[in-house]
């Protein structure tokens, strides 16, 4: 099969963006993982598959992980889906809603290029993690191999456990991370977020991605960890959230509102693969 596609990315988090609209497109996990093997195939974070919507909405966009697993929402490949669909003239519509695994978002195409999302409102409870804990609690002990760590959990759609740290740049992101994303608490493991606090409205922060390992950027993770902060007393609304490779700007306004999240999306390159 002959597979037309576009790479691009969000702040260094990288994608596959292929259109299931004009082009039929039905790949097995294995055929995923090609695509996403950065020796063997073209390299990525996460796939996008850009298909008509089954509902209301205008598309819908599907994420796989690199590892082949399919799930439920990618903020920094939100963003790039919105540039992808206006670039191709797939729509006029600056503000399109788009279904998801876990529900309509509504990306923004800015005038700067920039794409704003509202990403949902946060979920705290355990089960809509899914995190095994009795009770909902702003803070949990983990314990990862011996040791005890404090984690918040909150689901942005998909899983994240986020931790406080005092230095990113000196965090255990890849030797910790991997033990977070499988940890039996999580049963449908979890994305592992390490944040640096600089102010009150600014935080430094690495993602070790569910099915990924780390990557340059996690637009989840961001507003997962602005969320954890801003619960916690630690950060107000907007929190600017600096990976090594650039920003994002977080908005949220407190229990039971969406989360904003405005960020750059870039295309690489187009090609075509034989799979
Ligand atoms: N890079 C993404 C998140 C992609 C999915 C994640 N690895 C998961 O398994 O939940 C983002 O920008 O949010």
């Amino acid at each position: 099969m002959k597979l037309k596609f576009t790479k691009m990315h969000g702040l260094g988090n990288d994608f596959v963006v292929i259109d299931g609209i004009n082009q039929s497109v039905s790949l097995s996990p294995e055929q995923l993982r090609q695509l996403a093997d950065r020796h063997l195939g073209i390299g990525c974070d996460q796939i996008l598959l850009v298909e008509t919507a089954e509902g209301r909405a205008d598309f819908r966009y599907r994420i796989f992980n690199a590892d082949g697993g399919e799930v439920e929402q990618c903020g920094n490949g939100a963003r790039c889906f919105v540039r992808y669909v206006h670039d191709r003239g797939m729509t006029s519509k600056n503000e399109i809603r788009v279904e998801t695994l876990s529900g309509v978002i509504m990306p923004r195409l800015e005038a700067n290029g920039d794409v704003t999302v509202n990403m949902g409102i946060p979920r705290f409870e355990p089960r809509e993690i899914p995190f095994i804990a009795e009770q909902r609690a702003p803070a949990y002990s983990l314990d990862i191999g011996g040791k005890e760590v404090e984690i918040s959990a909150v689901s942005m759609g998909n899983p994240h456990a986020v931790q406080w740290v005092p230095d990113v740049d000196h965090a255990p992101v890849l030797t910790e991370g991997p033990l977070i994303e499988h940890h039996a608490r999580f049963p449908q493991r979890v994305n592992a977020g390490y944040m640096q606090l600089v102010d009150r409205h600014h935080i430094r922060l690495r993602v070790y991605e569910r099915g990924a390992g780390e990557t340059l950027a996690c637009g989840t993770g961001a507003c997962a960890a602005a969320v954890a902060g801003i619960q916690h007393g630690l950060l107000e609304s907007p929190v600017k959230v600096s990976f090594g490779s650039g920003d994002l700007l977080i908005r949220w306004e407190g229990e039971n509102q969406p989360v904003w999240m405005t960020g750059p999306a870039v295309a690489v390159f187009d090609g075509e693969i034989n799979l």
